[in-house]
């Protein structure tokens, strides 16, 4: 698969794009024509400075409003074209992309447009250029690719072929089969790009909104699927424009990209009677979460050990030679590490007392570890006694460590590492079974590559943006799961400054897990002990109770009994959703208790209620 990135999907000047994609290990770039107008130097400069970074340059794009001018704008537009030709022979390409006429001059009429590319055919024919010809989706009269193809097809010259671009066509709903009709040798090229389904004008989300394969809405798999089965063996290039990524480091976003293909052609790899063979290791999905490992001083590991043991955890076990306890119940492990040294104790100074690591439970660790690295995700691997179990772990969000056990391994290592505590028998009453899902924080700009990543890396299905009010602005969630939603993440990320999530991202010097909810089957019961234990709980306002009763129609009793524990309560087609929430553990971390009745999302009816409720603190802390 040779793959290709647009200069307009990076952000920063050119020569910092170039050096972006090179490192990302892309092939080729497209290179935008404002790019090189922008750019002090030569085209010549830039083929040379491709040619140094072991680049080519397979597209320049775009060239404008050429097809189906009046008579006389006709000759003018094959006079521009012919100049861009000179450029692209000094810049090194021989393809340049023009996209369907959206000039409010342009004439529709069929024959006129095929002459038109007849006559630009003949003309890249003497400049040794080839025109690829896109359908924009809102082009004026051309703006569904099965049109362009029919134009193409019908010019039938040597120099002029099709040019494919999924977000044109998807945006438009036009069925992927149709490319079935498109000749190999006459597809000169292949843009990708992926979009959060909106419901809004086409330019606008063409323009702001396009993400990279895997994090959007778009069904790809089936287009680029069509599109290997014509025999295409030519470029897949992305074409991302996107605000976001204007704004984000231009490393990020092309390692993102070169991550999105290779998971792009994998997932096509896997479906019944595959177009391509699959040359990666397939995705395993985590069964479940076998630990969450705090890194904690000793002074803040004090207000952990309350905040756990209020919510029902015991101290289980210690490790044999570390300063690393093992608190449990039910199904939940948490690991409190106030090792002085390590990786624990660099991510406390950094961060402060936080989850420092998780432990995934995965089948086949082996393909974990093969398709990280086919992925470009980085591992991480650190010094192990002899004794002790060698896990190897992928960095994740923020830095924090995924680490990756065996399914006996997870039932080896407390046995193996730990020296157990016995428990009197009254402490013994599991009220919390196992971890619900787990939120992580992060900055705007990154939200969408920690959706590829665990899109790409664990094939973890996303569930829709939502956009959620806190007092000082919004926050966009999103959450990934596996198809048995026995391993749920949130993803939380606000452009405004004051939110709770960004305030959490400067404090907390980066990305990371934010709150861990566990789950329950008795919410009350739940909650009762909590209060019993002495556990700080964050208020809620009487008003949202009135409010539920007026929504939901719910007993009073039952409306009581929330209203006394601070239970914050959602219903769905599916079910019902019950859940309540800490303090926070050095203003960073908090926990939640869930209970779900068949339902399946995240209570996001009621993050804004939450929200405000820790604004207040905030607000009486300053
Ligand atoms: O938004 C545009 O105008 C535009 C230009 C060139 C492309 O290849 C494209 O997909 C969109
Ligand atoms: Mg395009």
């Amino acid at each position: 698969m040779k793959t290709a990135i647009a200069t307009v999907s990076i952000s920063g000047t050119l020569e910092e794009k170039l050096v972006a994609v090179a490192r990302a290990g892309f092939l080729g770039v497209e290179i935008f024509e404002n790019d090189l107008i922008t750019f002090p130097g030569s085209p010549a400069d830039i083929r040379a400075m491709l040619a140094d970074l072991g680049l080519s340059c397979p597209l320049f794009q775009p060239f404008r409003d050429f097809e189906g001018m009046p008579s006389e704008l006709r000759e003018r537009a094959l006079q521009r074209a012919a100049r861009k030709f000179s450029v692209m022979r000094e810049l090194g390409t021989d393809l340049v992309l023009v996209c369907s006429n959206c000039s409010p001059l342009a004439l529709g009429d069929r024959a006129r447009i095929i002459d038109d590319f007849g006559a630009l055919g003949e003309l890249a024919a003497k400049h040794g250029v080839r025109i690829g010809y896109e359908a924009l989706a809102w082009g004026r009269h051309v703006n569904d690719h099965r049109e362009a193809w029919s134009i193409v097809r019908d010019v039938d010259h040597p120099n002029v072929g099709l040019i494919l671009d999924s977000f044109h066509s998807l945006a438009r709903g036009i069925p992927s089969a149709s490319i079935g009709d498109v000749r190999a040798n006459k597809l000169f090229f292949v843009q990708v790009a992926d979009a959060p389904r909106f419901d809004m004008d086409l330019l606008q989300w063409s323009r702001h909104f396009r993400t990279m394969p895997g994090q959007g809405d778009l069904a790809l798999e089936e287009w680029a699927e069509a599109i290997w089965r014509t025999g295409y063996d030519g470029w897949w290039s992305l074409e991302i424009f996107n605000d976001r990524f204007r704004a984000a480091s231009g490393q990020l976003v092309a390692r993102d990209g070169a991550r999105s293909l290779i998971a792009l052609r994998d997932t096509v790899a896997r479906r019944p009677r595959p177009a391509v063979p699959a040359s990666i290791a397939p995705p395993v999905a985590p069964s479940h979460v076998s630990f969450i490992e705090f890194a904690v001083s000793e002074d803040e590991a004090e207000q952990l050990r309350s905040l756990m043991s209020a919510l029902g955890f015991c101290l289980t076990g210690r490790h044999k030679r570390k300063a690393v306890e093992r608190w449990a119940q039910g199904a939940i492990n948490l690991i409190v590490n106030t090792e002085p040294e390590g990786f624990a104790h660099s991510f406390d100074i950094m961060h402060g007392g936080s989850v420092c690591a998780i432990g995934l439970v995965v089948a086949d660790v082996a393909a974990v570890l093969d398709r990280a690295t086919a992925l470009g995700i980085d591992l991480f691997r650190q010094a192990v006694a002899p004794d002790e179990h060698a896990m190897p772990s992928l960095r994740g969000v923020g830095g924090s460590l995924i680490y990756l056990l065996s399914p006996q391994e997870n039932d080896q290592i407390w046995r193996d590492e730990f020296i157990g505590i016995d428990r009197p028998e009254e402490q013994d009453c599991a009220r919390l079974m196992r971890v619900d899902h787990i939120a992580y924080t992060m900055h705007y700009e990154e939200f969408l590559s920690w959706v590829l990543f665990f899109v790409a890396q664990f094939g973890m299905e996303k569930t829709p943006l939502v956009e959620i009010s806190d007092p000082l602005g919004l926050v966009q969630s999103q959450a990934v799961e596996t198809a048995d939603r026995a391993v749920r993440f949130t993803l939380n990320g606000s452009n405004a400054q004051q939110t709770l999530s960004s305030r959490f991202v400067q404090n907390y010097f980066g990305a990371g897990a934010q709150h861990i909810a566990f789950a329950t089957d008795d919410i009350v019961a739940a909650a009762r002990a909590a209060d019993a234990a002495g556990l700080e709980r964050l208020p809620i306002p009487q008003n949202y109770y009135d409010d539920l009763i007026a929504r939901f129609a719910l007993p009073d009793e039952l409306v009581e009994t929330m209203a006394a524990y601070h239970i914050l309560y959602d219903r769905d087609d599916r079910g019902e959703y019950f859940q309540f929430y800490s303090r926070a553990f050095g203003k960073r971390v908090f926990f939640e208790v869930v209970e779900r009745r068949g339902y399946d999302g995240y209570g996001a009816a009621n993050a804004s209620i939450r929200l405000a409720a820790q604004a207040r603190y905030k607000a009486m802390a300053t």
